[in-house]
This record gives C-alpha cells, structure tokens and sequence, in this order.
C-alpha cells in the first residue's frame, strides 16, 4: 500500500464529517431540502459572457498555508467581491482543513444575486442534494478524488438537479476521465492536492487539448492580473482566486482589478 496523501486525509475527515450530518437529516430528508430550494442559477451562461470572468472564494485557511483571513462577516466579503464585478462567488465549505462551513454557503447565498459554488471534497450524492438545500448553484467535483464510474454519477446528479459541476483535473489523464464523464466545465487546478505543489503551467499544459465547447477554468496560483493575463493567454475563461483576494485588505478593489483587466479589450480571448 501507498502511503496516504494530503487528499486521502482530507476525504477521511470530510467522510466522517459526511456521516455525522447525514445522523441528523438522513439522505430522505436532504432530497426533500434540495427539491424545496429556489431555482438555481445559471452559471454556464455567466461563465460565458464577454471577458475573462473572476470566481471569487471565501476562502478561510488552507492546508499548505494554515490561516489566510480572519473573516468576520463571509456575507460582506461575497457583496465586495460581486461589486467588484466578480461572475461567481466560490466558498469552501470544508471544515478541518479549510475552516469552511455550511453555515458560510447559507450567508453568502442570502447576500450576492450572482451564482455561488459549493467547493468541497464531494464524495457521494448526499453533499450533491446538501449542496442544492443550502443554495448552491455549482459543485466542484474532483477528478483525482472519484472512481471514474462515481464521477460520471455525480455529474449527472448535479445536472439533473439544475445545477453546473466543476469538474476539476490536475493532469492530462484527469482531464480525459472529466470529459469521458461529460464535463461542460472543467477547472485545471495548478496545485496537486496529493503534494500541495503549485505549478501555474499546469493550465497551459492541458487546456489546449480540451474540444472549443468546454468551459476552462483556471484555479489557483492568481495574485495579480500578470498570472490573470498569463492564464487567459492560455485559454482560460476564467479565473478562481482565493488566497490573494481574501488577503489583499480590499477585496472590491481586487477584484475590481482583475474584472478590469479580464475584460479590457487587450485581453486574450479564449479561442472558440
Ligand atoms: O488560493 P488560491 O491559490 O487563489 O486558490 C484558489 C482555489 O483554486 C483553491 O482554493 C482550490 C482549487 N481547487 C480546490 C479544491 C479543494 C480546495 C481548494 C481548492
């Protein structure tokens, strides 16, 4: 046997954690939550207008980082980043590692009009259905994380609930598994999660070889609208950024930063 990586930690935890919520509101009870749940929105349409959008996180702390941000008020951080222009708020809901929560993904739900990612390490249908209850209108699902027949189950799942799944790759191998599931959108992650390693060249090694239709997105590694350039030059229709938003001190204005940059008319334009 391997020996256990960062991500095999991380979905320990977040299978028990999983476990202790389904005790409560059994998957019966999550169904009937997620049918009850407004519309949600639609985020493949956002992700596809003009410029290269930003995916703005809440995102608390990191394994490889530990704390990042004390935020007081995820609620407020979510309006600054849709008034600087943000096309999707992501919030991490893991707890253990991430210091996230459900309780994150309900405020910032109550407090943006613009579509809201879950971002967990989603290991089966009951977060799917969790997800919808408490208003999410995308999930990330992880290649690396998922048996191919579960991801493909997963998948459907999200879309038959209305919502987009980002399907989330760190190799080429990965991003044929993603495509073979069905993945509309798919996020190229330059952090390995078994090693915590950050190579900003991932994106520009696998997105060329995705079909024109998918929507790519490119994850981690932006601090500045140098790497949003450099990534868009690439191919990307977006960005996801965390840990240089929420550590900027003003987030609008981050924000507002990157958004003016990505749709500057200067800006390369994913080629479709
Ligand atoms: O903080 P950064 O480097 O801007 O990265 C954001 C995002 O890409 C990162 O939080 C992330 C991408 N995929 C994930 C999967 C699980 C947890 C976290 C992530």
């Amino acid at each position: 046997m391997s020996t256990p990586t960062v991500l095999d930690s991380i979905i320990d935890g977040v299978k028990a954690d999983v476990a202790a919520r389904e005790a409560v509101l059994d998957f019966a009870a999550v169904k009937v939550a997620s049918a009850a749940a407004p519309d949600p929105r639609d985020a493949a349409a956002a992700l596809r207008e003009t410029g290269i959008g930003v995916i703005a996180e809440v995102k608390r702390a990191s394994p490889s980082r530990g704390d990042l941000a004390a935020i007081a008020d995820p609620a407020a951080l979510a309006q600054a980043y849709e008034s600087g222009g943000a096309r999707i708020i992501s919030v991490l809901t893991e707890g253990r590692r991430f210091g996230g929560s459900l309780d994150d993904l309900d405020a910032v739900r109550a407090a943006v009009q613009i579509p809201v990612l879950r971002k967990d390490f989603i290991v089966g249908p009951y977060q799917i259905h969790e997800a919808r209850a408490h208003g999410a209108d995308v999930i990330l699902l992880i290649v690396a994380a998922l048996e191919q027949n579960v991801l493909a189950s997963l998948l459907d799942r999200t879309e038959s609930l209305g919502m987009t799944a980002l399907v989330e790759v760190h190799t080429e191998e990965e991003a044929d598994r993603a495509l073979e599931a069905g993945a509309s959108v798919v996020g190229v992650n330059a952090r390995n999660l078994k090693t915590l390693e950050v190579d900003t060249d991932t994106f520009a090694r696998i997105a060329p070889g995705l079909p024109t239709e998918i929507i790519r997105i490119a994850e981690s590694g932006v601090r500045g609208t140098a790497d949003l350039l450099a990534y868009a030059g690439a191919g990307a229709d977006a960005v996801l950024v965390g840990e240089g938003l929420v550590t900027s001190g003003d987030p609008r204005a981050a924000v507002r930063e990157l958004v003016t940059a990505g749709t500057h008319p200067s800006c390369p334009k994913p080629v479709r």
